[in-house]
């Protein structure tokens, strides 16, 4: 059953496959155990293409459909998405019985594979007109009839909007009133809309979010990743909590997941696709700051990032755990991680310790407090807690989590 179902993401430019490559490594990353497809127009280039094959399961080439509706696009102030009429080719995948479709702007922060249990068409409200639901995330059922339909829908009526989330409201226009169950929580959907909107929601609610869409005019790859921004304290809290999803973002780029490579990928490409994807598998970090700050410049056009980023920790300890990694042996990406944001110990340590290892005390001193012992492992207790929420893909964003507290960590890994 579960083979039959697939996330999908659509890039019709390269700028776009940047945000496919996220929404694939952050699915991976969070054990999803459905297929991953990815469809791109002729013009996507061929490295951006590979560097998604070696993420998705499949890439899917796809015709781009343009709604040419100017008038209405004008409107949204957005001329650019006549083009996400594209997205309506989701529905030609008959390979799969069902889909979840995920814009190329959105980044998964834990594991949402119950999405499945969804019908179509099953999507969270817009935060713009909560009546209308939101087309970054939806369930669906890929059938060529219904595609037919859609498409005949839209050239009869056009699209409100210009884009496909016009066309699917009115298409499926009884989302709103007849089935609740095809409300997705809002959470599988969260705007930064929401935060600027309701910052005291976003504050209740806002450790529960599953899905970020970075929805409007600026896109996560057209902003430079900026630690600084997320911990200044003159921003307000709603730009901060926004900026932290902005940088996980990144960090999510620059992730070395463990990928499933392909074992046969022995072409040319192999070793500057790997670079993009996950840019230091196979250097010295002092070579990698470098071809990577350079791939990244020929190939994705990127604002150029501070040390920070380029030599991200999780793979500059050693290339020992990328050979691993590709063994399939490795631990996941996660974990290591979460060795460095927990102190730095990436190679020796367990995944998770017994608690023995951790408690042997140094010294038979005497005048250790039983109270003492009792805090110590108390805080165990509390890292191995943490520790598994986050193996579990709930980590605490809003709190032990928050970007600050990562970003201290990564700078003192790399003092
Ligand atoms: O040049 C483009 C523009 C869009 N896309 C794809 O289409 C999606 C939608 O475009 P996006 O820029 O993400 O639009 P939003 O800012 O999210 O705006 C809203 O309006 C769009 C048009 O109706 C809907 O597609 C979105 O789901 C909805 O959230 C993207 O994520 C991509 O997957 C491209 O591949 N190339
Ligand atoms: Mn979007």
């Amino acid at each position: 059953m579960a083979e039959t179902q697939a996330f999908v993401t659509l890039a019709t430019t390269d700028a776009y496959s940047m945000g496919c490559l996220v929404v694939g490594k952050s699915l991976r990353r969070h054990g999803t155990s459905r297929k991953l497809v990815a469809m791109v127009s002729p013009n996507v280039s061929r490295t951006s293409r590979l560097a998604l094959e070696h993420v998705f399961d499949e890439v899917v080439l796809v015709d781009v459909l343009d709604s040419r509706d100017e008038t209405h696009l004008t409107w949204l102030q957005r001329p650019e998405l006549g083009v996400t009429f594209t997205k309506l080719h989701c529905w030609t995948l008959t390979q799969y019985t069902k889909c979840v479709f995920l814009d190329a702007d959105t980044l998964v922060l834990c594991n949402v594979d119950e999405l499945f249990e969804y019908e179509e068409l099953s999507a969270a409200p817009d935060p713009g007109w909560p009546d209308c639901f939101n087309s970054g995330v939806f369930v669906f059922r890929p059938s060529l009839k219904t595609h037919t339909q859609i498409l005949e829908h839209a050239a009869q009526h056009g699209s409100f909007d210009g884009g496909d989330q016009g066309i699917l409201n009115t298409f499926f226009s009884d989302w709103a009133v007849k089935d609740i169950r095809k409300h997705l929580p809002f959470v599988y959907n969260l705007t930064a809309a929401a935060i600027y909107t309701y910052l005291p929601a976003f504050q209740q609610y806002g450790h529960h979010a599953k899905i970020v869409h970075f929805l409007g005019g600026t896109k996560p790859w057209q902003l430079p990743y900026d630690p600084q921004a997320a911990s200044e304290s003159s921003l307000r809290d709603s730009s901060k909590n926004f900026q932290q999803f902005m940088n996980l973002w990144w960090v999510e780029y620059y992730s070395q997941r463990q990928l499933q490579f392909k074992k046969d990928d022995k072409n040319e490409d192999y070793q500057s696709v790997q670079q993009l994807v996950s840019p230091q598998t196979h250097q010295t970090p002092s070579q990698s700051q470098k071809s990577s700050t350079e791939a990244h410049h020929r190939v994705m056009m990127m604002p150029s990032l501070p040390l920070a980023v380029d030599s991200l920790p999780i793979s500059s300890s050693s290339s020992q755990k990328s050979e691993q990694s590709e063994s399939g042996s490795a631990r996941e990406m996660k974990n290591i991680l979460y060795d460095v944001l927990s102190g730095g110990e990436t190679e020796e340590t367990p995944v998770v310790s017994p608690p023995s290892e951790h408690t042997e005390p140094e010294t038979t001193d005497d005048t250790a407090s039983a109270a003492g012992e009792a805090a110590a492992a108390e805080a165990e207790m509390d890292d191995l807690e943490h520790r598994r929420m986050w193996e579990e893909g709930r980590a605490d964003y809003m709190g032990k989590d928050a970007f600050d507290n990562i970003m201290r960590k990564l700078d003192q890994f790399l003092d």
